[in-house]
């Protein structure tokens, strides 16, 4: 600035005032410079900025949807008693009284027919929805495959636990008469338990591959949760469609939502739990030991099943899926590198010193992210500094999650 505000020369020969302007301009082209400099950087700033507010606003509807969805109150499950006009059915909900009801114009007036099924908003008892009468997996949120594809060998460092879920699920299936000639009853019921992301769901995948039966899924909290009263009646449906569909490995889920120890609490939500696990109980009982159905469930709270589940004949053999350790977690990163550019640089066994502590499911996402660090430095193999970030990364996002876990619990 000091240069540019320089005084012109007192003597005003022609070369002066000719040295003194192209000073001058000169100057002024470098502060013109700076200045264009100084603004290209205010610019990115600007941009950057904006890319950030658009990240909060995105991330600010999300949770907003999640609070919306944890809001939205279950349906209540009816059937249509009587009919009276268009607008109007009187209905019996599941829990027992009948109630006449206003119908939504968004439902068909022609399905609405006495013996029908339909849900119904909590509050305002309104029909909401029409339910087909024929059985519907997917309504339920059942997860049906035909023979997943998992395998064994998809599976790192679970071998004794493998060894025991074959002898426990796939002997009774594949070869039956073995229990026969020696008389005795093989295990109806699986539990596998401990921490999430260990692979549970996985060994029963695996098993039902092995065993080319059909899988069926269901979880427990959505059993009870998703449509109140329905509990009891949706086990039901689920035992009776797996020996319909046998040999099938029914697959049940966060079994602690249905089976936690029952206490004296007397909440209709309480009494809804109770009677679904009622039900469970009563169609291991009366189940056929040598049949080709197998049920295994998976927990992460043993701490608080109920010891009725876990009586000879139902779930009787109990399977513990730990954290993975050093040996375990090389095996797991292994499998999920196998399709995987890795450079030579990389050392998995490293990578498992470095993730103690981590599920597999956690491996599983570091392998991943290490290969999109890759993709975005435009790579074709996957670094060791990749991993390096793929494990800060997570890390990161593990102590995100744990904030917003913490702040939405200081709200719920
Ligand atoms: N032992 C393992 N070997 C290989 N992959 C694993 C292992 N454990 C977990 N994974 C990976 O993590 C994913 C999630 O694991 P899975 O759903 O089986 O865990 P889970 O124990 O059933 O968890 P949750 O208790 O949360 O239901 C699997 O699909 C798999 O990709």
């Amino acid at each position: 600035m000091g240069d540019i505000a320089r005084q012109a020369p007192e003597k005003d020969t022609g070369e002066d005032i000719y040295q003194y302007l192209l000073e001058r301009i000169t100057n002024l082209e470098n502060r013109n410079l700076e200045l264009r400099e100084q603004f290209r950087q205010m610019e990115s700033e600007k941009r950057y900025v904006e890319t950030q507010k658009i990240r909060y606003e995105r991330e600010l509807r999300k949770l907003k949807s999640e609070i919306e969805q944890l809001r939205s109150p279950p349906l209540v499950i009816g059937t249509v008693t009587d009919v009276i006009d268009n607008s109007r059915v009187i209905v019996r909900s599941s829990a027992g009284p009948r109630f006449l009801v206003r119908t939504s114009q968004l439902i068909d007036p022609d399905l609405l027919k006495p013996g029908v099924r339909c849900t119904l908003n909590q509050q305002s008892l309104a029909i909401v929805d029409v339910l087909p009468t024929s059985y519907d997996a997917q309504i339920y949120g059942m997860e049906l495959v035909e023979s997943p594809e998992e395998t064994y060998e998809n599976i790192g460092g679970l071998e004794p636990q493998i060894e025991e879920i074959r002898e426990a699920v796939e002997l009774p299936l594949t070869k039956p008469q073995l229990f026969e000639k020696v008389g005795i009853s093989p295990p109806k019921g699986v539990l596998l338990y401990g921490p999430p992301g260990t692979g549970k769901t996985l060994l029963a995948r695996a098993v039902a591959h092995q065993t080319n039966a059909h899988f069926l899924r269901v979880v427990g909290s959505e059993l009870v949760q998703k449509y109140i009263g329905e509990g009891a009646r949706l086990v039901r449906e689920l035992f009776d469609l797996a020996k319909q569909k046998a040999p099938s490995i029914i697959f049940i889920d966060e079994i602690d939502a249905i089976g936690a120890h029952r206490n004296d609490s007397t909440t209709s939500g309480d009494r809804e739990v109770q009677r679904t696990l009622m039900q469970l109980l009563a169609e291991m009982d009366g189940f056929e030991n040598r049949g080709d159905v197998k049920i295994v469930a998976a927990t992460n709270r043993i701490d608080i099943l109920d010891r009725a589940l876990l009586r000879p004949g139902r779930f009787d053999r109990m399977i513990e899926i730990p954290l993975p350790d050093h040996q375990g977690r090389l095996a797991i990163l292994k499998i999920h590198t196998l399709h995987m550019n890795l450079s030579e640089d990389v050392n998995l066994s490293e990578v498992s010193r470095l993730t103690e502590g981590k599920n597999g499911a956690d491996l599983r996402a570091i392998c991943m992210e290490a290969g999109m660090f890759a993709i975005r430095m435009e790579r074709d193999s996957v670094n060791t500094d990749d991993f390096m970030k793929a494990i800060d990364k997570l890390a990161l996002d593990f102590d995100r999650h744990h904030f917003h876990t913490t702040f939405g619990e200081m709200f719920a």
